[in-house]
């Protein structure tokens, strides 16, 4: 049946004008809320006010506009149910074959800095869902419109036929229902938020498409790139490329890690990473130093790695990542004379992104079968905790500065970790070992002679002296581990035997 009737209520104009215009040009009538018919009328179009369908003036601020029954028995009417057709009859109801609606802006409300919850709550759009979901349940008989990105194609179908394929209204109405879920689920969201509630009985979370991805972390494995709707600075989603093939599923994910890595750091820093873990850390006094003791921690594993760093790339530091293979490329800048060398080699993605050293924020979600687990993220640094020494020596002022870039890289290697670090870099990494003194012994065995006066952070404490014994034999001076295994006196004799010193932090940093 060819479209007669369309009710038309949108927040976001954008494009409304020439599609309106070209709808009326076919012959139909145009229904619509105070601001859209306004808009709509200052553009000499013909529109009848909700209001003089509904017979019931718009009231309490548009809270009630158009929540009636000449309204919602025009969109939910089966045309083929002769009981729908003349109940509308009898209450001189007429259909409506076409419904445009968009939301209140929910989302770019709360994203502001200064929102109040009145505002918010004044934000949430109650008649527009209940239209797009009459008529998008009754999507055979109705045609519904939430994007203006679906004008053209929708027009294109009135032009050509009058009406628009039952194929394509289907399309709408799940696109319609995707929309006014992930429209609730933010609500949900900053109402729970508000009520304070951290453990709901259920929760509906809402991402929007990023990027489609080649495939997932195998060839064989279909994949797509989800983002939050609100903005997270700092985070990997908010990064720009500036050259370079699309990011793949693992590109991703080594990325995220990188960026979460070098947040970490206020002082110039460089990390590289690789299947998650870091392999070379550094900090200095400028990003090239930082990133020449990056790539000196481990030499063999930076190749093929991501790197981030948390000041702009200069000449002289792109030079020396130009001289390796890199997959990537993070940093808040290049010069100019760094992306032009940089951006030479056609594979390298380079990406740039505002580092702001505060680590996130958001809730982690990680899937297993069946389910899902929400955690917060780890966001506790050292300046978080209180520490104490129970060995009879206290660290030097330069065993401190290795023990807290130790510290800070062991939290994100994934468990059992073990990170031996010296002037200002990692030179030892031991990650994703089952026993702690394995995580130990690959750690120490990659620091070689650069262990001695080295410092180790160990992410959980440990069950017995053994990492300690092997520490000292490695020529380890100093360690900083959670503490509060039944065995820590054992540990605490071990280190004190060797002149060790020993941080507890009384906070664990497990990634499994
Ligand atoms: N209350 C209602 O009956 C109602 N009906 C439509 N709206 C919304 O009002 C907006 C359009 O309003 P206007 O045409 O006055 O600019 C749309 O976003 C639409 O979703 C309503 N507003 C909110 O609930």
């Amino acid at each position: 049946m060819a479209i007669q009737r369309a009710l038309i209520s949108v927040s976001d104009k954008t494009n409304l004008v020439p599609f309106v215009k070209e709808l009326v040009s076919m012959g139909v009538q145009v229904i619509s809320t105070g601001g859209t018919k306004s808009l709509l009328e200052k553009e000499g179009l013909q529109v009848l006010g909700v209001s003089e369908v509904t017979g019931f003036p718009e009231i309490m601020d548009g809270r009630v506009k158009t929540l009636h029954p000449s309204i919602h028995g025009g969109l939910l009417a089966v045309r083929s149910n002769t009981g729908h057709m003349s109940q509308l009859a009898e209450n001189s109801i007429e259909t409506i074959d076409l419904v445009v609606v968009n939301l209140y802006p929910f989302k770019e409300t709360i994203s502001k800095n200064s929102v109040t919850d009145e505002e918010a709550i004044e934000n949430i759009d109650i008649g527009g869902p209940s239209m797009l979901r009459a008529a998008a349940k009754n999507y055979r008989d109705v045609t519904v419109v939430a994007d203006p990105e679906d004008y053209p194609a929708v027009l294109q179908q009135i032009r050509e036929n009058g009406d628009v394929s039952e194929e394509m209204k289907l399309m709408l109405s799940a696109k319609v229902f995707r929309h006014t879920a992930a429209y609730d689920a933010l609500i949900a969201e900053y109402m729970t938020n508000l009520a304070k509630e951290e453990s709901p009985e259920s929760i509906t979370v809402t991402y929007e498409k990023q990027q489609s991805l080649r495939y997932g972390e195998n060839p064989h494995q279909k994949a797509t790139f989800y983002r939050t709707p609100l903005k997270t600075s700092g985070s990997l989603v908010e990064a720009k490329q500036l050259h370079g093939k699309e990011l793949s599923y693992n590109n991703i994910r080594d990325a995220d890690a990188a960026v979460a890595i070098v947040s970490e750091f206020n002082e110039p820093a460089a990390v590289a990473v690789k299947h998650m873990n870091p392999c070379g850390v550094g900090t200095g006094e400028d990003i090239f130093t930082a990133y020449s003791l990056a790539y000196e921690a481990d030499p063999t594993s930076i190749f093929g790695g991501i790197v981030a760093l948390n000041r702009e790339v200069d000449y002289k530091t792109a030079e020396k990542l130009h001289e390796i293979f890199l997959e990537i490329i993070i940093a808040p800048g290049f010069t100019d004379e760094a992306m032009s060398l940089l951006s030479q080699k056609k594979n390298i993605r380079l990406l740039s992104l505002e580092i702001n050293g505060k680590g996130s924020s958001q809730k982690q979600l990680t899937s297993v079968q069946g389910g899902l687990l929400i955690q917060e993220e780890d966001s506790l640094t050292l300046e978080g905790i209180d520490v104490m020494v129970p060995t009879k020596r206290e660290p030097s002022e330069e065993e401190w500065k290795d023990l807290k870039l130790a510290w800070r890289v062991v939290k994100h290697v994934k468990s059992n970790a073990i990170v031996l670090a010296k002037n200002e870099m990692t030179i030892g990494i031991g990650a994703g070992q089952m026993n702690r003194v394995g995580a130990a012994k690959i750690a120490i065995e990659q620091a070689a002679e650069k262990g001695q006066g080295s410092a180790l952070a160990s992410d959980a404490f440990f069950p017995m002296s053994d990492t300690v014994e092997a520490a000292a034999k490695a020529g380890v001076t100093a360690i900083i581990q959670p503490g509060g295994s039944i065995r820590d006196d054992e540990s605490i004799r071990m280190a004190d035997e060797y002149g060790i010193t020993m941080v507890f932090t009384g906070v664990r940093h497990f990634k499994h």
